[in-house]
Formats: structure tokens, C-alpha cells, sequence
């Protein structure tokens, strides 16, 4: 008969029968509340269920009938087939060596799921001793099991992180040995092992640390926050190479709150240190020189200042700036420049302490820091002598042997100035004086050259507005034949229409847009807007003629050609209609060069003048060969013929000069009849000056051509 509670099977039939036979209900009970299975089994193939207690269904899946005599499903079955053989092999070795087995499987619950349990029994003997019957108990313990594996999946995984990290792993006694490393960190420290890094790394404070005190702060570290992190540091490797490393760690604590260990990580970072100091060199120097530049400058000035503040003492700021460079830049090549410069801040560096800096503050511009300058201005002097002697040491370049000055301007803290700004701005101005006292020489600031500078720079500013805002103008004065009186060409002059200063004439700003590289898009704009407006009064059928433009030395390059070039097509002007004025020292500054380059230009068909001639030095074999094709008379020996027998003679000469030569001669600043009489007289070919016509408006030259025309018309 069957109960709820559980099954059983006399041995002799396959009836289920009355179980339980002395107090049934208490047992029934206690087996209904054990958390698992009570079976009785036969030792058979099958393992034959001859009692099953309640807990079955919940195990399994299935009722305990169910079970019973294999009625759905055998004892043998419910195993998972992988554990069949073990859990056979198991239980058949224990009841045959009579030992309780005690194993642990896999059975497949009756909805497919698979279910752990722990199963305990006994064979039960008869008096012939053959086995009867297994008595056992079963229990779930899946639960159980799942957490022990997924524990020993997180150690593996776990492991291998720390056997496989990139980054080195330890463990260490506070007192400084390690309990555990990971192969990457021994990787690391150069040691062939872990094992091998543990026994022969005894010392971490004196045997792992360049500086000892590391780690001293790194206990310091700990025991106040309990954890480091990016703390960098020099180590040394097994064989004695010193590397970086940043370690991040934390302090172990037992239960009872006492340090256990540290534990933490290692990454290498020689490589990012090295990467991070080039870097840091690289925004703090000057690239061509070494020297420190002028971000670098900036801090160490800052720093100056603030120590001399503190402990008094004077500190004298050096502008130092070469003479002329521009024009060895330009006439030998950049390579010679930047040998040039690399030569002087060799030369600058040996003038001085190693405790002053020697920074290149850009282009040709050198600025020195000497602090504590106990002998003041006379010391100061002392230093400046010699670094003016050292850069007007000859200096090779190839075969060539060349000099160079320099001027230099001074200020001084806290005398001529409390800050940065002001130390570099009143050395710079200082600086200007003294190229202004021609070169070679220095100068102690002053306070009235203050507004000299302030004004060149908002000069510089406004030039660049002007060219951007088109205040440019070009006025032009007639050149007039000597033969006929009529005008046979112009000569275009710029003039700067600003908003605040009114009309400025070229000679208050030419030199400074040289200086700071603005004359080249100006002479360019020059030449454009020359080439148009004479095209436009071919248009308008005016009688044509040659507009002249004058060049600046930093227009003449090997690129001027095909500039001009383009600008004729541009313009649609013949080159015959165009001629360039170029100052006699601007020729014969690298007379080789210029030769090229006035060639390439004489290609194009235009016409090409000495300027301001015999102001300068030309050699004779030179003007020679130079494609030129007038000289045009300095104003300066115009303006003196009738009162210096001298100016007059080299007037004289310089017209013969121009026709052995062949070549058209011009006078410039013709202001009266007397002068223009001696020049109709001695041969000249081409007159210019107020005399005739001082330089004009568009509107009023239109004018005057048109004028003339008329009149010329039979
Ligand atoms: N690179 C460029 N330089 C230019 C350009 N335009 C002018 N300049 C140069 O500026 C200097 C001054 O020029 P400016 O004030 O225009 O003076 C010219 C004439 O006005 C002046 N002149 C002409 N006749 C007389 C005269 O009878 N008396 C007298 N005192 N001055 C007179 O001479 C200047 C022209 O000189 P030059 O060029 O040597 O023929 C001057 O050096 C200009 O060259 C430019 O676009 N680019």
C-alpha cells in the first residue's frame, strides 16, 4: 500500500506495501522533514528502489513511486550518464571492502535541470554476509557546489591575471620583503623568476631603491592614508640598471586591525619618463641652439626677480642682438645663419657663470640673466665687453671667414623695472639705442627711451592693420625728358593715408615694415596696384610710359622673377612698361646673386635703374655686367651743384660714367631752373624732382598726362 509520505517494497514482492512497521507516524514524519532522500536499494544493475523517502519529488523531480521498482525511472537512470561509472565504481568498491561510501554526483532532475547531491550509505549484509541492499541518504547540495565552483573560477581567473598581468603584482611584509610577486614584476626588476626575486631581494628600502628614502615616504604614505597611488620612483634592476616605476598600493589588515602586508601593482615608466623630460626640454629650449627659450626664459627671469626680492642683490637683464644678420640670412642661406647662431650661443655662453642663463629669445635675439651682480653697473659692463669682443670674433663659414657685431641693451632689477615684462621691454629698447649709436656697442636702459619702443610697436601693430585695411596709397611724380620736357615716365611712391596720424610719409615707416618683415607683402601690393593703374591709363588712352617701383633688398630673392612675372599677366601691362628701382647698395650687397636675379628680371623685358647712385660703393666691373639700364643721381649731390665744386664733378662724372656704359642717366630732386640748366647742359638724359612735379594723387597725374597729351596733339 502507498503512502503520501513515502514507498517501500517488501522484499519478496513487487507490491508496494504497508512501510514503517513500529511507530509509523513519527518516522513517517521525520522523513518527511529530512532536508533530502532516505532510499533502500537492491544491488542489482538497476539499483532497484525498494524505499524512497518523500523528499524525492523535490529532489528529482519525480514522485517516489515513480521510483519505486524502476516503475518511470531507475535509481541508475536519475544519474547524470557522465557519473554513472564513478558513482558505480565507488559505491561497489566501499560495499565490497564493507566501508560506508560517501560520494558526490550529478543526478538530472526530472525537468532536464541537473542537480548536485551528496550521497551516504551502507551495504546491508545478510548472516551469509552477501550484500542484501544499499541504505543511504541523498541531499542536494547543488547550491554548495555551484559557490565552490564559481570560487575556484574566480581564483583561476584570478590566477591568471596575476601570473599573466602586464603589471607586476606583490606582496610585501611591512618590514620590507615580499611574500608573493607575479612573473611581470620579476620581468621588471630583471630577476629570472618570481622565487628568484623573492629570495635575492631581501631589502626593498636599500637593494629596490635609488633613493632609500622612497620608501620611507612610501611607509609614510601608507600609514596615513593606508594607500598609495601613482607613487614614482627610481628602482634599480637585478643587473644595476636604474628604471622608473609607479606603484599603486594599500596596506593589509588583519582582524584584529594589525598590518598584515602591503599588496599592490608596478608599472615600468622609464619610457613615458623619458617621453614626458624631451617633451619638457623641448617647450622649455630652443631646438637650433640648446639654449633655454623664451618660455623657459620667462619662469627662470620670474624666479630672479623673486630671489633678489628676498635677498636683495642686482640682477641685470642683457638684450643681445646681432648686427646686420638679416643680411647674412638672406645673402649666404639659412644653413650659414643657423651656424652663425649656434657660433654665438657658444660664444655668449662662455662670457658667463654657470649660474646666469643664456636664453635665445627668437630670430637673431639673445637675452642673458645675471643674477647677484655684486660690482653693479661697472661689473655689469665688464660682462657686456666681453660678449661684444667675443661675437666680433672672426667666424668660419666654409672657406669663408666673416664678422658680425652685436648691440646690446640692458636694464637692470629693480632699478628699471619690478617685473618681467618690463626688465625684457626696457632691455629691448635699450638695445635699440644702441644701434642706434651705430652698432657694436651696448647701453644701460634709460627711463626716456621707454617711449621710443612703445611707439615702434604701435607702429608695427598699425602697419599690419594698414595693410589689412588698405591705407595704403601710391602717389606718383613725373620723370620728364631733358631733350623735349615731356614726361616720359613716373616713379611710384607709397604713402600711408592712417586714420590716426594723418599722411606718413614712407621714410617713418619703410624702415620699421623692413624690420619686422612687413615690406615684402607691402612691396608687393606696391607693384600690383603700379602695374594696374599704369594699364588702366593705357586704357584710357593716355599717351603710355614706364611706372617706376622701388624694390626693397628684402624683395630681391630668387622668387621676385616669377612674382613679377605673374603680376604683369595679372595686370595685362607689358613688362617694357614697367621698371624697377634698386638702391645702388642692394646691388652690390651679393653683387653674384643680384646678378642672377636682375638677369631672370631683364628676361622679362622690363627696364631696371640703380637707385639714390653715388651714395653707396659700386664696383666698376660689377655695374659692368649688371643687366641695368639707367642710374639715376642721388639727390643729395642735385641739390649741392651749385654750391660744391665736388657735388657738381661727380654729377659730371657720374653722367659719363652712365653713357661709356651705355645707360640712360637720371637726376632725381631737381627743385630748381639752375640745377635743371647744369644737368641740360652736361648731357643728362631724365629729370625728376619738385621742380617738375612733386609726386601726385592719381587724379592729379591723370590729370597732368592727360594735360600733356592735348598739348603734344598736332
Ligand atoms: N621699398 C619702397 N620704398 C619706397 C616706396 N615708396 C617710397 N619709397 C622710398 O621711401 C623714401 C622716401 O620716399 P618719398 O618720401 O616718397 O620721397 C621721394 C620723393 O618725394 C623725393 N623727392 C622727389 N623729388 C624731390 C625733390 O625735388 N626734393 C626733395 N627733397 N625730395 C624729392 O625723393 C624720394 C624718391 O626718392 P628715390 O626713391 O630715391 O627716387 C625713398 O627712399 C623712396 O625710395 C615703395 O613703394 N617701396
Amino acid at each position: 500500500m502507498k503512502t503520501a509520505a513515502s514507498s517501500v517494497i517488501s522484499d519478496n514482492d513487487n507490491t508496494p506495501a504497508q512501510s514503517i512497521p513500529r511507530s509509523p507516524r513519527l518516522l513517517e514524519t521525520l522523513l518527511a522533514n529530512l532536508d533530502g532522500v532516505v532510499y533502500r536499494c537492491r544491488d542489482d544493475a538497476q539499483w532497484t528502489v525498494e524505499f524512497v523517502s518523500e523528499g524525492c519529488l523535490q529532489l528529482t523531480g519525480y514522485l517516489p513511486e515513480e521510483l519505486l521498482l524502476n516503475q518511470r525511472i531507475s535509481f541508475l537512470e536519475l544519474i547524470h550518464p557522465d557519473d554513472r561509472q564513478m558513482v558505480r565504481a565507488h559505491v561497489d568498491d566501499c560495499v565490497r571492502l564493507r566501508r560506508r561510501f560517501d560520494v558526490e554526483y550529478r543526478i538530472v532532475h526530472v525537468e532536464g535541470a541537473i542537480r548536485w547531491v551528496w550521497g551516504r550509505g551502507v551495504g546491508i549484509y545478510n548472516a551469509d554476509g552477501e550484500v542484501e541492499a544499499l541504505e543511504g541518504f541523498m541531499q542536494d547540495v547543488t547550491e554548495r557546489k555551484e559557490a565552490a565552483q564559481a570560487l575556484q573560477e574566480a581564483e583561476r581567473r584570478y590566477r591568471s591575471i596575476f601570473e599573466n598581468a602586464i603589471e607586476g603584482v606583490f606582496q610585501t611584509t611591512p618590514d620590507g620583503t615580499y611574500i608573493a610577486v607575479n612573473p611581470a614584476l620579476a620581468r621588471i626588476y630583471g630577476y629570472r623568476s618570481p622565487e628568484d626575486l623573492i629570495v635575492s631581494l631581501r631589502d626593498i628600502r636599500h637593494q629596490l631603491y635609488v633613493e632609500p628614502e622612497r620608501r620611507s615616504e612610501f611607509m609614510r604614505l601608507m600609514e596615513e592614508h593606508g594607500s598609495v597611488s601613482n607613487f614614482e620612483s627610481r628602482v634599480y634592476r637585478r643587473d644595476g640598471d636604474i628604471i622608473w616605476i609607479s606603484e599603486n598600493a594599500r596596506a593589509v589588515y588583519g582582524d584584529a586591525g594589525t598590518l598584515v602586508f602591503y599588496e599592490g601593482t608596478v608599472e615600468a615608466i622609464t619610457e613615458r619618463k623619458l617621453y614626458e623630460a624631451e617633451m619638457r626640454h623641448q617647450a622649455t629650449h630652443d631646438a637650433l641652439t640648446g639654449l633655454p627659450n623664451r618660455n623657459m626664459l620667462h619662469d627662470h627671469l620670474q624666479r630672479a626677480i623673486q630671489s633678489a626680492r628676498q635677498k636683495g642683490g642686482l640682477t641685470a637683464v642683457a638684450f643681445v642682438d646681432l648686427d646686420q644678420f638679416k643680411y647674412i640670412n638672406d645673402s649666404l642661406g639659412h644653413q650659414v645663419g643657423d651656424e652663425l647662431l649656434k657660433t654665438v650661443a657658444q660664444r655668449l655662453m662662455s662670457c658667463v657663470r654657470d649660474s646666469d642663463m643664456v636664453a635665445r629669445q627668437g630670430g637673431d635675439e639673445f637675452v642673458l640673466v645675471l643674477q647677484n651682480q655684486t660690482e653693479g653697473d661697472v661689473g655689469i659692463a665688464e660682462v657686456m665687453q666681453r660678449i661684444l669682443a667675443a661675437v666680433s670674433r672672426p667666424w668660419q663659414a666654409g672657406d669663408r671667414e666673416f664678422h658680425i657685431t652685436s648691440s646690446i641693451g640692458v636694464s637692470r632689477y629693480p632699478t628699471d623695472g619690478k617685473d618681467v615684462e618690463t626688465l625684457l621691454k626696457n632691455a629691448d629698447s635699450a638695445m635699440y639705442k644702441a644701434k642706434e649709436q651705430g652698432r657694436n656697442n651696448f647701453q644701460f636702459f634709460a627711463p626716456w627711451m621707454d617711449t621710443q619702443v612703445s611707439n615702434r610697436l604701435e607702429m608695427l601693430i598699425s602697419l599690419r592693420r594698414a595693410l589689412d585695411q588698405q591705407e595704403f596709397k601710391l602717389f606718383y611724380q613725373p620723370k620728364l625728358s631733358l631733350k623735349d620736357g615731356r614726361i616720359i615716365g613716373a616713379e611710384a611712391l607709397i604713402r600711408w593715408e592712417s586714420p590716426e596720424q594723418g599722411m606718413v610719409a614712407p621714410d617713418r615707416f619703410i624702415p620699421f615694415a623692413e624690420e619686422a618683415g612687413l615690406i615684402v607683402p607691402i612691396g608687393e601690393w606696391v607693384l600690383r596696384t603700379a602695374c594696374r593703374q599704369n594699364k588702366a591709363w593705357q586704357d584710357a588712352g593716355l599717351p603710355p610710359i614706364p611706372v617706376a617701383v622701388n624694390l626693397s633688398p628684402r624683395q630681391m630673392n630668387q622668387a621676385l622673377p616669377e612674382f613679377v612675372a605673374n603680376v604683369l599677366a595679372d595686370s595685362g601691362l607689358s613688362a617694357s612698361w614697367l621698371e624697377l628701382e634698386i638702391t645702388e647698395n642692394v646691388v652690390m650687397k651679393d653683387a653674384e646673386k643680384t646678378v642672377a636675379t636682375l638677369n631672370t628680371l631683364k628676361r622679362l623685358g622690363l627696364q631696371i635703374s640703380v637707385d639714390d647712385f653715388g651714395t653707396g660703393y659700386s664696383s666698376l666691373s660689377y655695374l659692368r655686367r649688371f643687366p641695368v639700364d639707367a642710374l639715376k643721381i642721388d639727390k643729395s649731390f642735385v641739390r649741392d651743384i651749385a654750391r660744391d665744386a665736388d657735388s657738381a664733378a661727380i654729377v659730371k662724372a657720374v653722367i659719363s660714367l652712365a653713357h661709356i656704359l651705355n645707360l640712360r642717366v637720371i637726376a632725381e630732386g631737381v627743385e630748381d631752373e639752375e640745377q635743371h640748366a647744369f644737368l641740360r647742359e652736361n648731357g643728362c638724359d631724365e629729370v625728376q624732382g619738385y621742380y617738375f612735379g612733386k609726386p601726385m594723387t592719381v587724379d592729379d597725374f591723370t590729370d597732368r598726362l592727360r594735360k600733356e597729351a592735348v598739348q603734344a596733339a598736332p
